[in-house]
């Protein structure tokens, strides 16, 4: 998605007015007051401040906080929608629909962010429900700190920091969560800064949703490949394939029973409007265990063979 393209202009059109008409208002004055002093005390410094901030894409707080401000009104009065790429919504409903927990971690605030998932172009546009946790710069850290990865993965104790998988546009967001014992890799989209041969080379790219799906797909009939043969061979070879099964696994965690939404009763499940979460699919029950040839039939129903 690349919402940035939206939004910061936005905001920027909405400051002058915004900071004229309610520079002392109590609503207004908590993102005020959290800018530096030097900043805070004439509107002149303070949108001069905002504008070179985002002209540098500065990722800090207070601008964060001020943007996610900014946007509100424009989401709500339908100036502005979050642009999302045409295979984003579809694919974080198939996740969601497998059980997959979605998070996102930006550097956008956490109110922006639910914003952001809120008015989508997407049909239909809310898509917070998909969304099961929300970090930002002020809950977790800065995006290319491997510390703030630590801090979202000690949020979920009973999940292996190597379970979570984070997708980012920025290389130096990738290395850090990989530092930190993540999957990661790059989603390289239209309109992003190429990227180097080495990083290329080192770092899984990805362009869009569907390539991490076909992915996820190779990786699966990969390991349960190799533990339908380990069924037959000798045991000492077992502890070597659970290893390789569980890192399959980590990129398919709680997905073995895969319930594909193309299956042609999609229509069947679309309301007409205002969806809450019983819209998407529900997340499959624990799974009865799974075969090559089950894992077979998924791929092929979900190719829609
Ligand atoms: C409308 S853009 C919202 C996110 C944001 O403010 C930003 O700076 C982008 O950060 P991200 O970490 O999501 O790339």
């Amino acid at each position: 998605m690349e919402p940035k393209a939206v939004g910061f202009p936005h905001a920027l059109k909405a400051l002058p007015e915004t900071v004229k008409e309610q520079w002392d208002k109590p609503e207004f004055k908590a993102y005020r007051d959290a800018f530096p002093v030097e900043f805070s005390g004439s509107q002149d410094a303070f949108q001069d401040h905002v504008v070179d901030l985002v002209s540098r894409d500065v990722k800090v707080s207070y601008l964060k906080n001020l943007q996610g401000y900014l946007w509100e009104e424009g989401y709500r009065s339908g100036q502005i929608k979050a642009p999302l790429f045409p295979d984003v919504a579809p694919m974080l409903a198939r996740w969601h629909g497998r059980g997959m927990k979605l998070m996102i971690y930006s550097s956008g605030s956490v109110a922006a962010q639910k914003l952001l998932f809120k008015y989508t172009n997407a049909e239909p546009s809310d898509l917070t429900m998909l969304i099961s946790d929300w970090f930002d710069t002020v809950n977790a850290g800065l995006k290319t700190e491997s510390a703030s990865y630590e801090k979202i993965a000690g949020n979920y104790p009973d999940v292996l920091p190597s379970q979570f998988l984070f997708l980012s546009d920025n290389v130096a967001e990738v290395d850090a969560a990989i530092a930190a014992g993540m999957q990661s890799k790059v989603i390289f989209r239209p309109g992003n800064a190429e990227l180097s041969s080495d990083v290329r080379e080192r770092l899984s790219v990805l362009e869009t949703f569907d390539d991490l799906e076909a992915n996820l797909n190779e990786k699966k009939l990969e390991a349960l490949g190799k533990r339908d043969r380990s069924e037959t061979e000798d045991n000492e070879q077992g502890e070597t394939l659970r290893r390789e099964e569980e890192v399959a696994a980590e990129d398919s965690h709680k997905d073995k029973k895969i319930k594909p939404l193309d299956d042609g009763k999609a229509e069947e499940r679309r309301p007409s409007t205002n969806r809450t979460e019983s819209d998407f699919p529900a997340a499959p029950s624990a799974g009865t265990g799974t075969t090559i040839s089950d894992l077979l039939n998924e791929v092929e129903q979900a190719n829609g063979n």
